[in-house]
């Protein structure tokens, strides 16, 4: 629920859930395109274009602030994350391809029956 207060050890149980997902998506973006923030010398007109940015330093330090309350909260930055790069960037592009291909990995990695399982082999 949403108004229960998290004791600790459900903190400490989240995280090391979230990073063991976090570690896996980011051996997936090969490229570090997702590694850190997107920034208008890169990508010309980004900030104006993509008002909510999302990258995976930024989510790792969500993850060590105890910022999400659970991995519904932590798929939702990374949807985003993947969306944006497919909001800025043509279907041609690679950075398009490359979150597209994120996304879908993202998506089997973070799937019901592979967070059950988690949850049971967990220490
Ligand atoms: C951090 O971003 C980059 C870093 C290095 C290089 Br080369 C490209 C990007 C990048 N470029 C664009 N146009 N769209 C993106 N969406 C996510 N990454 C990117």
């Amino acid at each position: 629920t949403v108004g229960r207060p998290r004791k600790q050890e459900e903190h400490g149980v989240l995280r090391i859930c979230l990073k063991h997902i976090h570690k896996m998506l980011q051996k997936k973006d090969v490229n570090g395109f997702f590694a850190y923030p997107v920034n208008d010398m890169i990508a010309p007109g980004y900030s104006s274009i993509i008002l909510h940015p999302m990258d995976l330093s930024t989510m790792m330090s969500k993850i060590d602030s105890d910022q999400y309350r659970n991995v519904v909260e932590y798929k939702k930055d990374f949807v985003l994350m993947c969306n944006n790069a497919m909001t800025y960037n043509r279907p041609e592009t690679i950075y398009y391809r490359e979150a597209k291909k994120l996304l879908s990995s993202g998506m089997k990695l973070m799937s019901k029956e592979k967070l059950i399982n988690m949850k049971r082999t967990l220490p």
